[in-house]
């Protein structure tokens, strides 16, 4: 039995008189793939920032290790998106005067690595993310779909302990979405880096090796306290669906 990497327990939010999280209660076991699904408006982004500390839930507490993270100060919090988990949004943010290369580069060099040895690596990144030789491109001369790639390497490039994707390929279409789905979870098998998917789509979620699913602010499916789950079940592990 494999204790969760971060759990969110409980978990309410509300903006103004509009509750986005009623109640929501999950668990991010290490290395896993684990697809949040739910419609429009269900409350997954407020979930993600919840547990990823870019915002802070009303009550319930989200643990990462021994750490409340809902309380934690806010320099910790950066520290932690900094170094141990990486985050990725629908539109890559990625900065628009820098080269491909150098977007990745950037958590390298924030780190403390030289310029010559994170150029390096973000090299080897990008490859991994099928980008051989587009590391001088700037993101406007990129597809969405590399863009969207080229952040996913900037997420991974740290081999942070996990990786929180919002809707990662929400503005792609069926092939875009397949060729950053297939990167996104080969490279974080092969790290060893747990994925949390928040998505809509169907196509998305079958790359997962579990799903839960939002409704109105809940989770219809309760999640597995006690055991971790079998990794390599989902699409990605060759099964078929989203291939
Ligand atoms: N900053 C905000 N201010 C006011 N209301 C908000 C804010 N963020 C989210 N909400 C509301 O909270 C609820 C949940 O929103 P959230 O963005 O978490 O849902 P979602 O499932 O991610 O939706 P989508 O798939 O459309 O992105 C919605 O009713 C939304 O209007």
């Amino acid at each position: 039995m494999s204790s969760p990497l971060l759990t969110g327990r409980d978990l309410t939010k509300g903006y103004g008189t509009t509750p986005a999280l009623r109640g929501a209660s999950i668990a991010l076991h290490a290395g896993e793939v684990l697809a949040v699904t739910g419609p429009s408006g269900s409350g997954k982004s407020t979930l993600l920032h919840c547990l990823t500390g870019i915002d802070r839930p009303d009550s319930g507490e989200v643990r990462y290790g021994a750490e409340r993270l809902d309380r934690l100060p806010e320099h910790r919090l950066s520290e932690l998106r900094r170094t141990e988990f990486g985050v990725v949004f629908q539109f890559g943010q990625l900065v628009p005067e820098l080269t491909a290369a150098d977007n990745v580069a950037l958590p390298l060099l924030l780190a403390g690595a030289s310029r010559a040895a994170a150029r390096d690596r973000a090299g080897e990144w990008l490859e991994r993310f099928g980008l051989p030789g587009r590391g001088e491109l700037r993101p406007g001369e990129l597809s969405g779909g590399q863009a969207q790639r080229v952040a996913l390497a900037r997420a991974l490039v740290t081999e942070p302990r996990a990786v929180f994707a919002d809707e990662p390929t929400g503005a792609l279409d069926s092939l875009a979405t397949e060729q950053v789905m297939t990167a996104l979870v080969r490279t974080a098998r092969a790290s060893g880096t747990a994925v949390l998917l928040v998505t809509h789509d169907a196509q998305v979620a079958a790359y997962a090796d579990r799903e839960v699913a939002l409704r109105n602010g809940v989770l219809t499916h309760e999640p597995e306290w006690a055991s971790a789950p079998t990794a390599g079940t989902g699409a990605a592990a060759g099964t078929g669906a989203g291939r």
